[in-house]
C-alpha cells in the first residue's frame, strides 16, 4: 500500500507556489533569448528511437529543481519500486499492478503472493504464438475448410482501445488478416461490421477481462447468432471463437472451448492490458514477432523509468511538467497531437489511460482532495487539427499544453508529403511558443502597402501572444519497438502523476453507477407502462422514448 502524502503540504509544493508567483512574467521568448543552450538543457533522447524536447515549456532550471523535490517528497521513487516489486498498490481492489511483468523480456522473477508470475506469462505468450501463426499461415481452417481472412475483436474500453490503437498504428506491418473492432452496444456497430463478412472465414475474439461486460456479452451473443445462422452446428463455434479473459468459468459457460481461451490475471488493469492476452488481435494484425518487439520496446522504457535519474527520466519529466500546468497554471486539459495518420487513435487511447486512471477526487486517505487531479485528455492527428481546433490553442483564452508527436521517417514516403507534414509539426510549436508581436504584424501590413487605418483596424486580431507551451516528441520511426516505448512512457507518466496527487490510479469506481442504473432501467423499457420511479427528467425522457416507439 502506498503511503498517503498530501502533496500540497510538502515544502516543495509551497516553494512551487511561491516560485509560480515570482515567475509569472517568464516568457518563452525571454527564456530562449537568455539561454542559447536551452534546447540542449531541456531535451533528452531515449536510445536511438525517441527525442523529447521539453524546452518550449514555461519552466526554468529552478522550476524543475522544485518539481524534482516534489517527486522526492511524495516518494515517487519508492512507489515505482513498489509497483515493479508487485506490491498491492491497487489498494481499493487489493491487487498488484503488473502490466510491466507482461513485457518483462529479461524474464527476471516477478512475485505475486509468493509466486513468480513469469512462467504463466510466458506460457500464454507461447499459446498466442502458436495460435497466431496457425491463423496467419492459413493452417487454421474454418468450418467449411476455408482459411480465415477476417478477425473481429469484440471488447470495449481497455479490451478494445489498446488493440485497436496499436493495430492502426502499426498497419504498415499488417499480415494478410483483416482486423475489425466492435465495441459499442449500439447494434449498428456489430451489424455494420458483419455486413461484408463471411461466417466461413471470420474468427471472433471475445475480449473481456471480466467476461461480464454488458456491451461485450451482447455483441458476442449477436456474433454467435450470426455465425450459427450459417454454420448451424454448435460444434463449429470452436473454430471461430476465442476468448481473452481472466474469467475461465464465464468463458466456458459462453461455450468457448478452453483450448481457445487466452488467460490473463487480475493484476493487469483493463486499460493496461494490451500487453496481455488482450493483445492477441495485435499478434494477428502484425504477427507474433512484431508483438514481441512491441513488448520489448515497452520493457526498454520500463527499465529506463526504473533506473534513470529523474532529471533524465522521460515519464517523470512529462509528469512533472504536466503537473506544473495542471496545478499551478490552472490548465484543465492536455492535447496529444500526433503528426502521423497511423496514430489516429493514440489520443483516444490515452483518454481512457489517463482519465480513467487519474480522474479521482478522493485521496489515498479516502478524503476529498483540495487540489486538481487528472487533466482532460483530447487530440486528433495533425495536420487535420490545425484546420479545426488549433485556432483556440493559438488565440483562445485557455491554456492548453500540447504534446506534438511525429516520426522522422515515414512508412509512406510519397513525393513531398512527409517534409510538408514535418514542416507543419515544427512550425506549430514555434508559432505557439513565440507567436507574432504587434510590431511584426504592423511591419507585414506596411510592407503589403496597407493604409494606416487598415493597420489600426486589423492588427489586434492578427497578433499571436505566443507563450503556449508544448513538448515535441520526435520518434525516429513508428515501429513496434518505438511504439511500445512510447505507450509505456505515457503509462508511467500517468503513474507518477497519480502518486504525487495521492490518489489510486488503478481502480475505476466512477464507471459503476451508470452501469448499475442502466441495469435498473433496462427492464423498465420492456413494456408500455408509464415510468414514475425516477426524477422528473429521467421519467420524462423514458416515457417520451416509450411513446415514440409505441
Ligand atoms: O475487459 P472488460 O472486463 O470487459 O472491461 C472493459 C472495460 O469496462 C469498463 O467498465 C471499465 O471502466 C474499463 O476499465 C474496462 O476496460
Amino acid at each position: 500500500m502506498l503511503k498517503s502524502i498530501n502533496p500540497t503540504q510538502t515544502a516543495a509544493w509551497k516553494a512551487l507556489t511561491a516560485h509560480f508567483e515570482d515567475a509569472q512574467d517568464l516568457t518563452l521568448t525571454s527564456l530562449f533569448a537568455n539561454d542559447p543552450n536551452r534546447f540542449d538543457k531541456f531535451s533528452v533522447q531515449f536510445g536511438n528511437d525517441i527525442l523529447l524536447d521539453y524546452s518550449k515549456n514555461l519552466i526554468s532550471e529552478q522550476t524543475l529543481d522544485k518539481l524534482f523535490a516534489l517527486a522526492d517528497e511524495t516518494e515517487v521513487k519508492g512507489a515505482i519500486e513498489a509497483m515493479f516489486r508487485g506490491d498491492k498498490i491497487n489498494h481499493t481492489e487489493g491487487r498488484s499492478v503488473l502490466h510491466v511483468a507482461l513485457r518483462n523480456r529479461s524474464n527476471t522473477p516477478v512475485m505475486v503472493d509468493g509466486e513468480d508470475v513469469m512462467p504463466a506469462v510466458n506460457a500464454v505468450l507461447e499459446k498466442m504464438k502458436g495460435f497466431s501463426e496457425r491463423l496467419i499461415s492459413g493452417e487454421w481452417k474454418g468450418y467449411t475448410g476455408k482459411e480465415i481472412t477476417d478477425i473481429v475483436n469484440i471488447g470495449i474500453g481497455g479490451s478494445d482501445l489498446g488493440p485497436y490503437m496499436v493495430s492502426e498504428a502499426l498497419a504498415a506491418y499488417k499480415t494478410r488478416l483483416n482486423l475489425h473492432f466492435v465495441s459499442n452496444v449500439d447494434g449498428t456497430h456489430v451489424a455494420e461490421t458483419l455486413k461484408d463478412l463471411n461466417p466461413e472465414t471470420t474468427l471472433f475474439l471475445i475480449a473481456s477481462k471480466t467476461f461480464t461486460t454488458q456491451e461485450t456479452m451482447t455483441n458476442a451473443l449477436s456474433a454467435r447468432d450470426w455465425f450459427l445462422a450459417s454454420a448451424e452446428d454448435q460444434a463449429h463455434v470452436a473454430k471461430h471463437f476465442a476468448a481473452l479473459s481472466t474469467n475461465a468459468q464465464a468463458v466456458a459457460e459462453f461455450g468457448i472451448d478452453t483450448d481457445n481461451m487466452f488467460e490473463f490475471w487480475d493484476w493487469v488493469g483493463g486499460r493496461y492490458s494490451l500487453w496481455s492476452a488482450i493483445g492477441l488481435s495485435i499478434c494477428l494484425a502484425i504477427g507474433y514477432d512484431n508483438f514481441i518487439e512491441l513488448l520489448a520496446g515497452a520493457h526498454d522504457m520500463d527499465k529506463h523509468f526504473q533506473s534513470s535519474p529523474f532529471t533524465e527520466n522521460l515519464p517523470v519529466l512529462l509528469a512533472l511538467i504536466g503537473l506544473w500546468y495542471n496545478n499551478f497554471h490552472g490548465a484543465e486539459s492536455e492535447a496529444i497531437l500526433p503528426y502521423d495518420q497511423y496514430l489516429h487513435r493514440f489520443a483516444a487511447y490515452f483518454q481512457q489511460g489517463n482519465m480513467e486512471s487519474n480522474g479521482k477526487y478522493v485521496d489515498r486517505d479516502g478524503k476529498p482532495v483540495d487540489y486538481q487531479t487528472g487533466p482532460i485528455i483530447w487530440g486528433e492527428p495533425g495536420t487535420n487539427g490545425q484546420h479545426a481546433f488549433y485556432q483556440l490553442i493559438h488565440q483562445g483564452t485557455k491554456l492548453i499544453p500540447c504534446d506534438f508527436i511525429a516520426p522522422a521517417i515515414s512508412h509512406n514516403p510519397l513525393s513531398d508529403h512527409h517534409p510538408k507534414l514535418m514542416a507543419n509539426f515544427f512550425a506549430q510549436t514555434e508559432a505557439l511558443a513565440f507567436g507574432k508581436t504587434r510590431e511584426q504584424v504592423e511591419a507585414e501590413f506596411t510592407a503589403a502597402g496597407k493604409s494606416a487605418e487598415e493597420v489600426a483596424d486589423l492588427v489586434p486580431f492578427k497578433v499571436f501572444e505566443g507563450n503556449r507551451p508544448t513538448n515535441s516528441i520526435l520518434v525516429k520511426q513508428i515501429t513496434p519497438r518505438s511504439l511500445g516505448a512510447l505507450i509505456a512512457m505515457y503509462e508511467h507518466k500517468i503513474f507518477v502523476q497519480g502518486v504525487i496527487w495521492n490518489i489510486y490510479s488503478f481502480d475505476q469506481w466512477g464507471v459503476e453507477l451508470g452501469k448499475q442504473l442502466a441495469n435498473q432501467i433496462l427492464p423498465e423499457l420492456a413494456d408500455q407502462d408509464e415510468v414514475t420511479s425516477h426524477d422528473s427528467s429521467t421519467n420524462g425522457l423514458i416515457n417520451a422514448f416509450k411513446q415514440w416507439r409505441a
